[in-house]
C-alpha cells in the first residue's frame, strides 16, 4: 500500500501541534528541517522535533536539508524521529551515518537533489531503509513537479529490484492529484505532499484521497513489498 507523508512545511507554523493532529491518519509526518545554508530557507530544529514527537502519535519522518548532516542527524533520532533522511550532498560519510541512525533505532534514509544521479550510490542501497528522490529543488513548498525526475525514479526502482531490497522509494516536491500516479507508475511508494494536503479544507481527507489514487497503481505493481 502507498504511504502518504504530509509535509508540515505547508502547515501553519503557529499551530504545529494542531496541524500534526489534523493528519493523524497519515503514515508519517514529514518534517522539513532547513538551515539556510544547504537550502535558501530556514525552518526548525531539534527542540521543535522533540516537541512535535510528544504532540502526535504519527511517527516523524525528518528530512534534513542541512549541512554537516553527520553531526546533526543522530540528534534527530534522539529527539524522537522514527526516520531520518540526510542528503547525499551533505554527508561526509553516508555509510557510517546510516549505520549510526539505524543503531540508534530509527530508519535511515538518504535524499538526492534533482541534479544528483543515483548510480554512484548503488552499492550503498543495502545500508538504507528509504531513498528520497527530490522532485523539486529543495527549499520551498508549492513548486511545480519536475517531470524530468521520472526516469531517475524508474532507474532507482530497477536497482532496488535488481538487489532484492525492501527499500522504500520516496518522492518529495509537487506531489498532488495530478502527479502522484506518474510517480507511482515510475516506482515510488512513499509520497510527501505539502500543499496538496495542507492547502485543502480537509487535510485528513486529502491524505486518504491521495493514498487511494496512488494505490490504484501500486496495488498491482510487482515491486510492492507489502509495507
Ligand atoms: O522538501 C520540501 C521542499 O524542499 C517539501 O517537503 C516539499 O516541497 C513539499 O511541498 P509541496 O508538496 O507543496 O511541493
Amino acid at each position: 500500500m502507498a504511504q502518504i507523508n504530509p509535509s508540515i512545511l505547508s502547515a501553519d507554523f503557529a499551530r504545529l501541534a494542531e496541524e500534526a493532529k489534523a493528519v493523524e491518519g497519515a503514515d508519517w509526518l514529514h518534517v522539513d528541517v532547513m538551515d539556510n545554508h544547504f537550502v535558501p530557507n530556514l525552518t526548525l530544529g531539534v527542540p521543535i522535533v522533540e516537541a512535535l514527537s510528544k504532540a502526535t502519535d504519527t511517527p516523524l519522518d525528518c528530512h534534513l536539508m542541512i549541512e554537516d548532516a553527520d553531526r546533526w542527524a543522530p540528534q534527530y533520532v534522539e529527539a524522537g524521529a522514527g526516520s531520518v533522511t540526510f542528503h547525499a550532498e551533505a554527508a561526509a560519510a553516508p555509510v557510517r551515518l546510516a549505520r549510526e541512525i539505524r543503531a540508534k533505532g530509527a530508519r535511515a534514509s538518504m535524499a538526492l537533489k534533482p541534479a544528483t544521479p543515483i548510480e554512484p550510490y548503488e552499492d550503498l542501497l543495502p545500508e538504507l531503509d528509504m531513498l528520497l528522490i527530490m522532485t523539486v529543488e529543495p527549499g520551498f513548498g508549492g513548486q511545480a513537479f519536475l517531470d524530468i525526475m521520472l526516469p531517475k525514479i524508474r532507474r532507482t526502482r530497477e536497482l532496488i529490484s535488481k538487489h532484492g531490497l525492501e527499500l522504500w522509494l520516496q518522492v518529495d516536491g509537487g506531489v498532488s492529484a495530478t502527479t502522484i500516479e506518474r510517480c507511482a507508475e515510475a516506482g515510488a511508494d512513499v509520497f510527501v505532499a505539502g500543499s496538496a494536503v495542507y492547502g485543502t479544507e480537509d487535510p485528513a481527507e486529502a491524505v486518504r484521497a491521495l493514498r487511494a489514487q496512488a494505490d490504484t497503481v501500486t496495488a498491482s505493481a510487482p515491486w510492492v513489498c507489502g509495507h
